[in-house]
């Protein structure tokens, strides 16, 4: 069977280097370009990649996915920064190349997307909840789009269970104290020396809490994620927001 032909954009980067070794390792694939800021996305045709590997910074990611999508490429990934206004445009370029797919992952390890399905699920049975993402200090986005995205799963599923608002009787307070406010979720954001990526999803009801913690302590931990993201993408066309729909999470 022939191998699969993955390029990555970002290869020079924490996760895009991780990313190089993942796939020269697997079986099944061929690493046939490894791309850095200022190389030609012409390396991408050049190369007859079948799937790019997308892991840059939310100012570059756009470009390069328009080229892709342009060109029939399939994209997996993981840059972070994704708006409403990104997702719609992303879909309208899609929808001019209807045979591509595009899996866009908040997070590849299968810790944090489980922990986001836990956090769906006991959200509606506690009073309150909040998010704590902890990361390393050269992280250049806040909150991570890991804790945002839990952030409106959690919004979204008390809604459906007719959820009152979260209880919070602070009257005053420093600006930044309560955290962002994602879809009536606070979100807290703590940058360390020494972290790499970590999330704490807090729940309380009368007389009980409920904490959901996963740590990414390697870069190792998002590869699995890719690596599945990279075999399952070319036979999905459209946009799959979550690597969840690629698992068979029941
Ligand atoms: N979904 C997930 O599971 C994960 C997502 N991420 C996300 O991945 C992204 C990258 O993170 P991280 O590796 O830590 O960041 P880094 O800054 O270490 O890596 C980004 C790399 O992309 C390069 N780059 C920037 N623009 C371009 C471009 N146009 N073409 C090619 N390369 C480019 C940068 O080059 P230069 O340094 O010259 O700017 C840098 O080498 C972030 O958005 C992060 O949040 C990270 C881990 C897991
Ligand atoms: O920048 C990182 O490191 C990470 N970014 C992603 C995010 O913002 O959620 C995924 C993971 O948290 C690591």
């Amino acid at each position: 069977m022939s191998k699969l032909r993955v390029a990555v954009l970002g290869a020079k980067g924490r996760i895009g280097s991780e990313a190089v070794r993942a796939v020269e390792a697997a079986d099944d694939m061929e690493l046939v370009a490894a791309l850095g800021r200022g190389d030609s996305l012409d390396a991408l045709t050049e190369s007859g990649a079948q799937v790019v590997v997308e892991l840059t910074t939310p100012d570059s990611v756009m470009d390069n996915l328009d080229h892709c999508v342009r060109h029939g490429i399939h994209a997996v990934v993981g840059t972070t920064g994704w708006t409403d206004e990104r997702l719609a445009r992303l879909r309208a370029r899609l929808d001019a190349s209807p045979a591509t797919g595009v899996l866009i992952a908040p997070n590849f390890s299968i810790g944090a997307v489980l922990t986001m399905r836990f956090a769906q699920l006991a959200a509606p049975y506690f009073e309150s909840v909040e998010v704590v993402e902890l990361h390393h200090p050269d992280k250049v986005d806040a909150p991570s789009g890991t804790a945002t995205r839990t952030a409106q799963l959690i919004a979204a599923a008390r809604a459906d269970a007719g959820c009152a608002p979260q209880p919070d009787a602070t009257a005053t307070a420093l600006d930044g104290a309560r955290g962002a406010n994602v879809d009536g979720v606070p979100v807290h954001a703590v940058r360390l020396r020494g972290l790499l990526a970590h999330q704490e999803v807090m729940l309380g009801g009368e007389g009980e809490t409920l904490t959901l913690r996963h740590d990414s302590l390697h870069h190792r931990s998002f590869m699995p994620g890719i690596l599945l993201g990279c075999r399952r993408v070319v036979s999905t066309p459209g946009l799959t927001f979550g690597l969840e729909h690629f698992l068979d999470l029941g």
